[in-house]
């Protein structure tokens, strides 16, 4: 049964026992990631980077808000294309990955975190998918999108690759009409003044796109140890996904602008252009593609945990549970969710890429599962994590006092310059390569 055995060496093993097949050329997954960079939270969460106030208004001009996106985007695709690098490279997952960086038992810390993280993003896909349907057919109750994309979803993680050959041959495509088509129609219509006001806030806007990035930081090699070369992998995920996130975010910042900023009405302006309900249904349907890779990637993450897991178990559970949460839960306070990620995963990134390229990890990392603790990496992290605590606290009352009292303390004062993702970024990064070399 020779097919048999094809078909095999062509998915990914059930378990972390056996090797990742190297199977996925460039344009596999240019277009896997230029997917991952369409989302309906480009449109339902643009107003994130327009820097809202504590009541959730915009203080960032429209024209503002698109190059701060652009920026924070694009520099989020480098970091995007940092972490997909070593997937290739070491065959690794992105867990196993940190056993190299952190030591076997406490790369469980990260791991924790990420599928923390990915639950959340499951549950808000499921959310926003539903609710986007619901804006085309509003006689459909809720709890039947939720659930047919619950089963969508989790119908794409049992073959992983399948799925993103599927996206390669059909999706993107469709991805990329629906887009230009909105473009055509939205600047047909009269836009506002897009540039009153100040631009002030403009940081917290490209850290807001940035952490939206980065999000797929501890999800990247999941994907890309199945990458040929090193090269197309940090290729793809640098500029296949920049190149969608900055389109998507741009349309979206139209149709608020098109709203008077009301995020409510986000999705108004693309159903009542003619052919509008075909064409976004495309992105209701395509959106599947960002639960499928949370959801297989929490998985993953779990394996790092228990190796022998079959992770075909691991996401039908997993995708059942956020069908549940979806059901239950609506969307909290995304603004925060999108700020504690960036604190968590920006350092997290500076502390693997400086170790990985520069580091340690020149000599190969030790990502068995008896790898040796290193806490001095813990500690650079956690410098980071201050450091854009320091600079951007959020917006949760007792957490950002908590942070203010710090900063008064340390006679420390956040200017409009500092982006907390950079600063946070280049502590992390430069305290890991100063705790590698005292170590030595
Ligand atoms: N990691 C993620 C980033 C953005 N959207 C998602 O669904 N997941």
């Amino acid at each position: 049964m020779p097919s048999a055995v094809e078909t095999r060496a062509d998915e990914v093993p059930y378990t972390l026992d056996e090797p990742a097949p190297k199977v996925l050329g460039f344009w596999d997954q240019s277009a896997f990631w230029a997917n991952l960079g369409v989302s309906l939270f480009a449109f339902s969460g643009a107003y994130t980077v327009l820097a809202p106030d504590a009541a959730g208004r915009p203080t960032l001009p429209i024209l503002a808000g698109i190059v701060a996106m652009a920026v924070g985007t694009a520099l989020g695709g480098l970091m995007l294309g940092l972490a997909a690098a070593p997937g290739a490279k070491t065959g690794q997952p992105a867990m196993v990955l940190l056993r190299g960086l952190f030591g076997a038992r406490l790369s469980y810390v990260p791991t924790v975190l990420n599928i923390a993280q990915l639950v959340g993003w499951g549950t808000f896909e499921l959310i926003v998918i539903a609710d986007a349907a619901r804006a085309l057919w509003d006689d459909v109750p809720r709890w039947v999108f939720v659930v047919a994309a619950g089963v969508l979803t989790t119908a794409l993680t049992i073959r992983p690759l399948g799925s993103v050959r599927l996206l390669r041959r059909y999706v993107t495509a469709a991805v990329l009409i629906a887009l230009v088509y909105f473009y055509v129609q939205f600047l047909r219509e009269p836009l506002p003044d897009l540039n009153h006001g100040s631009w002030s806030g403009f940081w917290t806007g490209a850290d807001a796109a940035l952490a939206v990035s980065i999000s797929w930081v501890p999800v990247a090699a999941d994907y890309t140890r199945h990458s040929r070369t090193p090269r197309a992998a940090f290729g793809a995920a640098a500029v296949g996904y920049s190149v969608t996130q900055i389109f998507a975010y741009v349309l979206g910042l139209l149709a608020l602008a098109l709203v008077a900023g009301d995020s409510t009405k986000v999705f108004d302006p693309f159903l009542h252009v003619s052919l509008g309900v075909a064409f976004f249904a495309v992105f209701v349907l395509r959106e599947a593609d960002q639960s499928f890779a949370n959801v297989y990637s929490t998985a993953v993450s779990i394996q790092n945990l228990v190796p022998r897991a079959d992770r075909r178990v691991l996401s039908v559970a997993l995708g059942t549970g956020i069908t549940v949460l979806a059901l239950v839960f609506d969307i909290g306070d995304y603004q925060s969710f999108l700020s504690l990620i960036g604190s968590v995963f920006v350092p997290l990134l500076g502390v693997l890429a400086a170790d990985f390229f520069l580091g340690a990890g020149r000599r190969g990392w030790d990502t068995g599962r008896a790898a040796p603790a290193r806490w001095s990496m813990i500690v650079a992290w956690a410098a980071g994590f201050a450091v854009y605590q320091l600079v951007y606290p959020g917006g949760v009352g007792w957490w950002a006092r908590g942070w203010t009292h710090v900063q008064s303390w340390l006679h420390f004062t956040p200017q409009t310059w500092m982006s907390a993702s950079l600063l946070s970024f280049a502590v992390a990064g430069a305290a890991a390569l100063l705790a590698g070399r005292t170590r030595r």
